[in-house]
Parts: structure tokens; sequence; C-alpha cells
């Protein structure tokens, strides 16, 4: 069976089940200087250990998602360096077991534009993320440490329950 999902815009409420949303405030500035206006903090990141950075260029492609993957112990940081991406997530039901499948029916795929950034709550489901329209450049942070459920493994890929897939536009 295939669900059929509808790419939304980040706001925080929408995507509040799945993390953190960093975007321009809608406040003044606490900072403010000689052409540059500052504000922080803006968001938290919860960690122990030092952050490590990947880098994922990510190719135009089928908006078709069929497994998902999930950090049970780490939050994740992630934006795009250049153009705007599709970050399709699935919600985390028992982040104490280990042998849960992304459930199918609780997809959403959220517009993330330069600019913004999101951080992905511990447990939740998330697929890498698709170019919204040409091929882009994402950067994603993630504690340097071993996740409670070995998603280290090369292959961290866990299919959606009942063998489903989600088809976004
Ligand atoms: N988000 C993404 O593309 N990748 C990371 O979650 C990762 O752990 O590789």
């Amino acid at each position: 069976m295939e669900h059929k999902v509808f790419i939304e815009d980040l706001t925080e409420k929408a995507f509040a089940p799945y993390g953190k949303v960093i975007d321009l405030p809608a406040i003044d500035p606490s900072k403010v200087g000689e052409g540059w206006d500052c504000w922080s903090y803006i968001q938290m990141m919860d960690v122990t250990e030092p952050i490590g950075f990947g880098l994922v260029v990510t190719k135009k492609r089928e908006f078709v998602v069929t497994a998902m993957e999930r950090h049970v112990s780490r939050e994740e940081l992630l934006l795009t360096f250049d153009r705007e991406i599709v970050q399709p997530v699935a919600k985390c039901i028992d982040i104490e077991d280990p042998d849960e499948h992304p459930d199918s029916s609780t997809v959403k795929c959220f517009r993330i534009k330069p600019g913004q950034a999101v951080v992905i709550n511990r447990g939740v489901w998330h697929s890498p993320a698709y170019p919204a329209s040409d091929d882009a450049r994402y950067l994603f942070g993630i504690e340097k440490k071993k996740d409670k459920f070995g998603d280290e493994m090369i292959n961290p890929w866990v299919d959606f329950a009942g063998g489903r897939t989600v088809r976004f536009e």
C-alpha cells in the first residue's frame, strides 16, 4: 500500500511532534550592531558529547520513501546549504522498542528553505532529505557517540511497517 503525503511548510506547530524549528524570530534581536542583528539563543540542542557534522549531496529523484532511520539517543540538527529540500519524518511510537518500524501513516514531509533549520527529536524516524527541485547540499550535526540500538551500522534503514511506501508531492 502507498500513502500519499503533501509537502508542507515548516512551522513550529506542525513540526512540534518531530522536533524543533530554527527560523528568523518575529521578535526584536537580543544584540544589534552596525549592519547586523543577532538573536540568541534561538534554539538549544541537548548534548553530552562533541557534535560531528555530515554533509549530504541529495539528488533529484522520485518523491518516494520506503525506509527510514532514527537515532534514539541523539538529537540531530539539519539545514540546507544552498537550495530548498524536503525532509520526510515519521513519529517515534516507542523509543524503548528496538524492533519498531516507522509507521507510514504518521509521515509528514516538510519544506526546509535556505535560512531555516530543524533539530530532529531523539527517536524520530527520518529518511535522507530530498531536493525540492534541483540537486542540493545539506548539513547535519549529531553527537559523535554510539546510539543505544546501534544505528551507527552501515545499514540503519528500517522498512515501513507492512512494507508500505510513501509518495509525496
Ligand atoms: N539526516 C541524514 O541525512 N543523515 C543522518 O541522519 C545520518 O545519521 O546519517
